[in-house]
């Protein structure tokens, strides 16, 4: 099958020994945009922010691979130069299944994808309580994953996360990771790490194996800053909560405001211009755009402007 170019672009980053691949959290369209927009190098599919944008339900392994994959796939499409991690969760069943949501998240144009060892039955890696499958079951998932992308002639990366920190501690959850890169992982993600000597000591750890570092916003993990994640030696750093914060501190105040003073006043740029209003969200999606298309392709939608 054709390669899409995200997987490629990802592997061209992270073979460069002097980047280090920072990726917002995005959950739906307009946050994938803002991203984009921005120029960022890479995108960040989070789970838990698809969870909450699609079902309005917490980060607790309740959204379908379907929800997932047409979620990914839909923002992979926005941009196919820059590349989109997703989060695949645990794979939404037993090898079979991995294999079927590996296949999906392909087809989807997603550059990589990460799978954890935790039970179906998953929660955010951040919240307490999480439960593991043995470490056999775990590097099935891996193995069905590097089957089915060496089936399809792929090259999406695999990145092999492991929840396993919180209940069976460093040692082992160094040697999960070490058996999946084994089973055919690309990157390590080691989850809901508690110091920064974790941090920095797993990099050494898994090398030459690159590693994943998750950056959430009142989760478990000290936050540092792209400069000393890369000091540390990571290779990808993702902020999964930027879009998802950002959606619930605006939302919140502008509903606020409009409950108590029955109106949402402007907002203006410095040179005096509205900003954030419907103008500029259309134009952000792609507005003028879609008009020249039109207008090249020989439509009448946009003869009389839009
Ligand atoms: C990275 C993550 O898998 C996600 O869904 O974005 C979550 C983030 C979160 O729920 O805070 C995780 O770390 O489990």
């Amino acid at each position: 099958m054709a390669q899409l170019k995200g997987a490629a672009q990802l592997r061209k980053y992270l073979a460069d020994p002097d980047k280090i691949v920072v990726c917002p959290g995005v959950h739906d369209g307009l946050t994938a945009r803002m991203a984009l927009n921005v120029g960022f190098d890479a995108l960040y599919m989070t789970g838990a922010g698809t969870a909450a944008s699609r079902l309005g339900q917490p980060d607790l392994g309740l959204t379908t691979v379907d929800d997932m994959a047409t979620n990914a796939g839909m923002i992979a499409g926005l941009d196919r130069n820059v590349p989109v991690i997703a989060d695949a969760d645990t794979g939404f069943g037993g090898p079979l299944m991995v294999a079927r949501t590996t296949e999906k998240y392909i087809l989807q144009g997603v550059a990589a994808f990460h799978i954890e060892d935790q039970v179906t039955t998953k929660r955010c890696g951040h919240l307490r309580g999480k439960e593991l499958v043995d470490v056999n079951t775990y590097c099935a998932r891996i193995r069905a994953a590097a089957a089915a992308r060496k089936e399809m002639g792929s090259d999406i990366m695999i990145i092999a996360r492991t929840d396993s920190l919180q209940s069976l501690g460093y040692e082992e959850a160094v040697r999960r990771l070490k058996a999946a890169v084994e089973a055919g992982a690309d990157v390590a993600f080691l989850e809901g790490m508690t110091t920064k000597e974790d941090m920095a000591n797993v990099v050494k750890d898994m090398a030459p194996t690159p590693c994943f570092l998750n950056m959430v916003s009142g989760g478990v993990t000290p936050l540092v800053n792209a400069d000393e994640a890369k000091r540390m030696g990571y290779k990808i750093v993702i902020w999964p909560l930027a879009g998802m914060t950002a959606v619930y501190l605006g939302m919140r105040d502008f509903c606020r405001e409009l409950k108590s003073t029955g109106e949402i006043k402007e907002r203006y740029t410095e040179d005096g211009k509205i900003d954030g209003g419907v103008g500029d969200c259309f134009e952000l999606c792609g507005l003028s755009k879609c008009g020249e298309f039109d207008q090249m392709v020989g439509g009448t939608s946009f003869a009389k402007g839009a």
